[in-house]
């Protein structure tokens, strides 16, 4: 079938960089094969390090060991290649450069007939998110008669809410709102998405998703691996600015969201808002007794033997910076009053894995306590794998067959890898596939971009003046055992530490 897009020219600036090689190139690659890119389109490279075409056909192609696919024809590739070029720049916002890069982009219209549509993708450090637009903006390019202009910018975006803000601001001064496309690659996982879908599409989770039968709510996101080679950008952001604050969020949007009134962008984003803005600031003075912070220590993990954080190279040696939360907070509407959530994060952990678990209240009478571990073994858990291992396990209680009641945890379960013999589309694709549509619903508005930064910000603020400690972790463990202690005061049964099964619930770390 025929792509139904627009003709256009995807722009990357900071193309000579890690994301571009890493995921954007092949993300594009993914879509060519598909079909889905129309037949007049072109990528243009841009950066400052000096390529022709060629070379940087090279770079990102044919010498990019990320660039793989599975059964991909060398036609195919060698078809691929030959839609992206390459304007090296001296500075990405000198007026003689973008004028440079307008000048190529009619050349390539007038070449190719690609056209005047344009996505610029903002992949370089952030102390050019800002700059860049003005200057496009300079030049003309944000602003075409007869045909539009769409502004991707990867995170961080800010670095606490009034950078956020300004930097909202001063982008929204040249592209419209309806233009800006701010990304978070967790909402273009499809295991994300299908969050709407299991709550939306099924009428028996919606009358149980409340503070009537959940009793918790937790969220995790581990890593095995460490800063790597990352450190000089990490150690100025950490886990909170890393993680929490953009994808982690997000999942809670999906997961504690109102029903939107249709599963359109405009209705979607207001829930998500809505949800931001009911979060119960966790104060100053709160953070102590709900969020732990920690920073891993030198250890074995699956990925073999670990360097200290503080070891790392890029990291200062007197780091404070956190590479592990954990923190507990409730959402102050009708639906969630009093229900707790649990979000944690780190790198170094035992396991990859995102999942969320959503803990359903027990029955109001144990009648059949007596009958041994009742007690322990029966809990009614929805878990939801993010990643790996996509899928969901519902867990409850059965009777074990023979004498009396014996009641043992079983469940039922569903893995992605039924639903379709697809691949599951990397989320860089399905998101740049969104952009070309013109299709925001999985990218972040600015108003709730800035609502999650207002979230974190106390906490940030409290840890910069040092009022709270920093545990340390060894590299390999599930993080500090003080985050155990979010849960006390009877709130459950604490985090599923699970070893690597989607099914596999043995591992509380009971209170
Ligand atoms: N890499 C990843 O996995 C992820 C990256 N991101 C974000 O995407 C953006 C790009 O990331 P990534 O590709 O890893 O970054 P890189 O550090 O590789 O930078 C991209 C390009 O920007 C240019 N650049 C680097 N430093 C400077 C500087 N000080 N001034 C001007 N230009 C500079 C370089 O190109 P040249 O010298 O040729 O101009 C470089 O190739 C960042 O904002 C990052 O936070 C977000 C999520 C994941
Ligand atoms: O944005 C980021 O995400 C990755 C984790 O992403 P995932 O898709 O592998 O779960 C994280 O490693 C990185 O530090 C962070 O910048």
């Amino acid at each position: 079938m025929p792509s139904n897009l627009d003709p256009h020219v995807l722009v990357i600036f900071g193309a000579s960089g890690d994301l571009a090689q890493r995921k954007l190139v092949p993300a594009v690659f993914e879509l060519f094969r598909g079909g889905y890119l129309p037949e007049k389109f072109a990528l243009l490279g841009a950066s400052r390090t000096d390529f022709t075409d060629e070379a940087f056909r090279n770079k990102v192609i044919f010498e990019n060991e990320h660039f793989k696919s599975d059964g991909a024809k060398e036609e195919e590739i060698k078809a691929f290649s030959e839609k992206l070029f390459y304007q090296d720049l001296a500075t990405y916002d000198g007026e003689k450069d973008i004028k440079a890069l307008a000048d190529r982009l009619k050349k390539l219209d007038k070449e190719l007939g690609v056209g005047r549509n344009y996505i610029f993708y903002l992949s370089t450090p952030p102390k050019l998110y800002s700059t860049i637009p003005a200057a496009l903006a300079k030049a003309g390019l944000n602003n075409n008669q007869d045909a539009w202009a769409r502004l991707i910018v990867e995170k961080p975006f800010g670095y606490n809410e009034q950078s956020a803000i300004k930097l909202n601001r001063e982008i929204q001064e040249h592209f419209p709102e309806n233009t800006i496309y701010r990304i978070d690659h967790y909402l273009g996982k499809e295991t994300v998405q299908n969050l709407l879908v299991t709550r939306f599409a099924n009428g028996f989770f919606e009358p149980l998703w409340n503070r009537n039968y959940v009793q918790s709510v937790q969220i995790t996101a581990a890593e095995t691996v460490g800063v790597g080679s990352r450190g000089g950008y990490y150690d100025e952001s950490g886990a909170m600015r890393d993680m929490v604050q953009n994808h982690l969020l997000q999942v809670l949007a999906h997961v504690a969201m109102e029903p939107p009134i249709r599963a359109d962008a405009p209705s979607i984003r207001n829930e998500k808002l809505k949800l931001f803005q009911s979060l119960r600031p966790i104060t100053k003075k709160d953070v102590k007794t709900h969020v732990v912070r920690g920073q891993y220590t030198e250890g074995i993990t699956s990925e073999g033997k670990e360097v200290a954080y503080r070891d790392s190279p890029g990291v200062p040696e007197k780091s404070k910076t956190e590479t592990y939360v954990a923190m507990k907070f409730f959402i102050d509407n009708w639906r969630w009053a009093g229900v707790p959530f649990f979000v944690r994060t780190g790198k170094c952990l035992p396991l990859k894995l995102t999942e969320v678990v959503i803990t359903f209240k027990n029955p109001p009478q144990a009648i059949f306590a007596e009958y041994d571990d009742y007690a322990m073994s029966c809990d009614n858990q929805l878990i939801i794998r993010i990643q790996p291992d996509e899928g969901m396990a519902l867990e409850f209680g059965m009777k074990v067959p023979g004498e009396g009641f014996r009641v043992k945890n079983v469940d039922m379960d569903f893995f992605y890898r039924d639903l379709t013999k697809n691949d599951v589309p990397e989320a860089y694709t399905r998101l740049l596939l969104d952009c070309m549509k013109g299709e925001p619903t999985l990218y972040a508005r600015g108003d709730s971009v800035e609502a999650a930064w207002a979230f974190v910000d106390p906490i940030l603020e409290a840890w910069e003046k040092d009022e709270v400690p920093l545990y340390s972790y060894p590299a390999g463990s599930w993080g500090p055992l003080q985050a155990d202690a979010l849960w006390s005061g009877g709130l459950g049964n604490g985090w599923r530490n699970p070893t690597s099964s989607l099914t596999d619930r043995k591992h509380y770390t009971k209170q």
